[in-house]
């Protein structure tokens, strides 16, 4: 595991007010689809914004200014659309296999009229051989531990790209059983850039994609999780 280059941290005020009234209406419209589709933890709009929408932030300095992004378990669009949101030039998927979820995210992304993101109510899995290494970044929150996501996330993304997954304290540990081995995904060592968010210690793991993933990936879907790749 290389060591961080430097810690993240949320956008400060001023770099986020061109952005704000259209990152704060998306947490309030948030807000409104969690109280129906459940799609992720806090209720309040102000919740949403501490907790969620600045933790998916915090990632901009590892993202590109234009490209393709796929966010695999999106939820209400964390990270993928609070980083549409501020950077136009991306274009993102946002994926996710529950459908409720993704007709709620749907709603959203129509409310906020914005051109840059689509919703797709499916397996990454699919996604992974209909759109096989064509996107420049790919990412997940809250979706597995790092080692299966590191497989989930690998088929999609084109070598030269990156993967980016967002951890808890836990994240060293996720990785260690893929130590010395993820050149069998096609990828090269994980690095971890820290950074503290309401009194948790957090980080975004970083992969980058160094040759391309062997046609054994992606697996049927939910091998992933059942039987780890390293195994
Ligand atoms: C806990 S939610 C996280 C939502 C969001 N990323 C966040 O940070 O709030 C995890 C989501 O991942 C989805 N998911 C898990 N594995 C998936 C896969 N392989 N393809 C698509 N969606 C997946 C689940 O349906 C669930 O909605």
């Amino acid at each position: 595991m290389a060591s961080p280059f430097f810690r993240l941290a949320s956008p400060s005020r001023e770099a986020l007010a061109p952005f704000e009234p259209l990152l704060r209406r998306y947490a309030l419209l948030l807000a409104e689809a969690n109280a129906k589709a459940r799609l992720t933890g806090p209720t309040s709009a102000e919740g949403l914004w501490e907790e969620h929408i600045l933790d998916a932030l915090v990632a901009l300095p590892l993202l590109p200014r234009e490209g393709a992004v796929v966010d695999v378990g999106t939820g209400g669009g964390l990270p993928g659309l609070a980083w549409a949101l501020v950077r136009p030039g991306l274009t993102v998927t946002l994926v996710d296999s529950i459908a409720k979820k993704a007709a709620a995210l749907e709603g959203i992304v129509k409310d906020l009229a914005i051109t840059n993101a689509v919703v797709r109510s499916v397996r990454s899995e699919v996604v992974a051989l209909e759109r096989r290494e064509t996107f420049l970044v790919a990412t997940a929150r809250a979706v597995a531990s790092a080692d299966v996501v590191a497989e989930l996330l690998s088929p999609l993304v084109a070598p030269g790209g990156s993967l980016l997954a967002f951890k808890g304290p836990s994240a060293e540990e996720e990785l260690r059983p893929g130590q010395g081995r993820w050149g069998e995904l096609g990828l090269g060592e994980p690095e971890i850039f820290p950074y503290g968010l309401g009194g948790k210690s957090l980080c975004v793991v970083r992969w980058f994609k160094e040759a391309p993933c062997p046609g054994r990936f992606p697996r049927r879907a939910g091998m992933a999780l059942k039987r780890p790749w390293w195994r």
